[in-house]
C-alpha cells in the first residue's frame, strides 16, 4: 500500500486530540482515550513489552498498558493522521514488527513481510488476522492501580508489588505449573492506572497508614479520612482495553467489585477470573510474611469480600486476634472521633 497517498486521503480523521474505542463501536459513556506513544522495552525477565502511554479526557495523569506481545495493536495509536510521515509514525511507535537503525516504513516490516492496512476514509487500523491479535481471543489482563510504597518502597504493607510482578510472570508463560494456571504465553495486557491508595492518592494513604499503625483496619483508616472505601474507577481501564481491541478478559484479580466494574457489554466481558493467590499463602519460603500483610488480606477477606480462599495463616490466632482487633478498633475510632471532632489536626 501506498502510505503517502493513503494519509493524503484520510484528512479528516482524527481531527480531535482524543481518539476514539476500540473498534469504532458504541463507547457506552466510556471515557475518551489516545495512546500517545508507544515502545518497545526489553525486559529483565524475558520478553519485550511494549509499553503505552494514554491521554485521556477525565484527568490529565498518564495511564500506561504493558503490552506483552507485538500484535495487541492501540487502535489510537496506529490510526493515520493527517500529514504525518513514515518517520512520524515511527517515532510514535505506530509500526509494525521492530525497528531497526535505517528502518524507513512503518507500516510494512520487510523482515517478517507483513503489513498494516488503513481505511482510506478514516484512517483507521484494519485489523486482520495475519497483523493483529483477535479482539474475540481470551486475552489475559491485569488492571493494577499505583501503589508507590509497594512498587517501589519494598512495602510489607499490602502485595501491590509482588501481584504486578506475578501477572508479568503469568502473561508471559504458556503454564504456571506451581498454581496450575493457564498463562498468557506471551499475549496479555497489564493496564496500570494512577490511582494511587485506591484512589484517595499518595499523601492520604500515608495517613491512612498511621491510623492503621493506631489500630484501625484499611476500611476504617479510609473512612476514618472522610473518603471511601474505595474511590476508584476503573472506566479508563475498560476504554484502555477496548483500544487495545481486546473483547474477551481472563482477569487477574480477587477482587468482586472489579470484575463487575469490567464488564462493558457487548464490546468487553470478563469470561474468566484467574485468582491471584498470595505466593507466601502456597510457598512459605517465597512472597511477603508480615503481620501487616495479614491484616490487609484479612480486610480485603472480611471487609471488601476479596475471593481468596485459602485459610489465612496468621502469626497470631485467628480467634484472639478479632479480639483485639475489635478491642483495639473500638479505641482507636473513640479516640479518632474525639480528635476529629475536637480538632482540626486529624482534618483532610
Ligand atoms: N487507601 C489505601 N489504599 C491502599 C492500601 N493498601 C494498598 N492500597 C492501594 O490499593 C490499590 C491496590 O488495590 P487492592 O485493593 O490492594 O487490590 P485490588 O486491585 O482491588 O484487588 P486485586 O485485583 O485482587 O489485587 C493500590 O492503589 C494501592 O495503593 C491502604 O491501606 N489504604
Ligand atoms: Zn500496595
Amino acid at each position: 500500500m501506498d502510505n503517502n497517498n493513503n494519509n493524503s486521503s484520510i484528512q479528516d480523521s482524527n481531527k480531535n486530540e482524543i481518539g476514539g474505542q476500540g473498534d469504532g463501536g458504541d463507547d457506552g459513556g466510556l471515557p475518551l482515550v489516545q495512546c500517545v506513544a508507544r515502545a518497545r522495552i526489553p525486559t529483565t525477565q524475558g520478553p519485550d513489552i511494549f509499553l503505552h502511554l494514554y491521554s485521556n479526557n477525565r484527568d490529565n495523569k498518564e495511564h500506561l498498558a504493558i503490552v506483552f506481545g507485538e500484535d495487541i495493536r492501540s487502535r489510537s495509536l496506529f490510526r493515520w493522521r493527517p500529514q504525518e510521515t513514515q518517520q512520524d509514525r515511527m517515532i510514535r511507535g505506530a509500526y509494525i514488527g521492530k525497528l531497526y537503525p535505517g528502518r524507513t516504513v512503518a507500516d510494512e516490516d520487510d523482515r517478517l513481510g507483513l503489513a498494516l492496512e488503513f481505511d482510506d476514509t478514516t484512517g483507521e487500523l484494519l485489523a486482520s488476522k495475519a497483523t493483529t491479535w483477535d479482539v474475540r481471543n481470551r486475552t489475559l489482563v491485569r488492571i493494577h492501580s499505583e501503589c508507590y510504597t509497594g512498587e517501589n518502597a519494598w512495602s510489607a504493607r499490602c502485595d501491590c508489588g509482588e501481584q504486578f510482578d506475578r501477572a508479568g510472570r503469568l502473561i508471559a508463560c504458556d503454564h504456571e505449573v506451581a498454581s496450575g494456571i493457564k498463562g498468557g504465553s506471551g499475549h496479555g495486557v497489564i493496564v496500570y492506572l494512577r490511582q494511587e491508595g485506591r484512589g484517595i492518592g499518595l499523601g492520604e494513604k500515608l495517613k491512612a497508614y498511621n491510623l492503621q499503625d493506631l489500630g484501625a483496619d484499611t476500611v476504617q483508616a479510609n473512612l476514618m479520612l472522610k473518603h471511601p472505601v474505595d474511590a476508584r474507577d476503573f472506566s479508563l481501564g475498560k476504554a484502555i482495553l477496548l483500544d487495545l481491541g481486546i473483547g474477551n478478559i481472563r482477569l487477574l484479580t480477587n477482587n468482586p467489585e472489579k470484575i463487575k466494574q469490567v464488564d462493558h457489554a457487548p464490546l468487553l466481558k470478563c469470561v474468566e477470573r484467574v485468582p491471584m493467590v498470595p505466593i507466601h499463602w502456597t510457598n512459605s519460603n517465597e512472597g511477603i510474611d508480615s503481620k501487616e500483610i495479614e491484616g490487609y488480606l484479612r480486610t480485603k477477606i472480611e471487609r471488601m469480600g476479596h475471593l481468596l480462599t485459602e485459610p489465612l495463616k496468621l502469626h497470631t490466632n485467628v480467634q484472639s486476634t478479632e479480639a483485639n482487633q475489635t478491642q483495639t478498633q473500638t479505641q482507636t475510632q473513640k479516640q479518632m472521633n474525639a480528635a476529629l471532632s475536637s480538632t482540626s489536626t486529624l482534618a483532610i
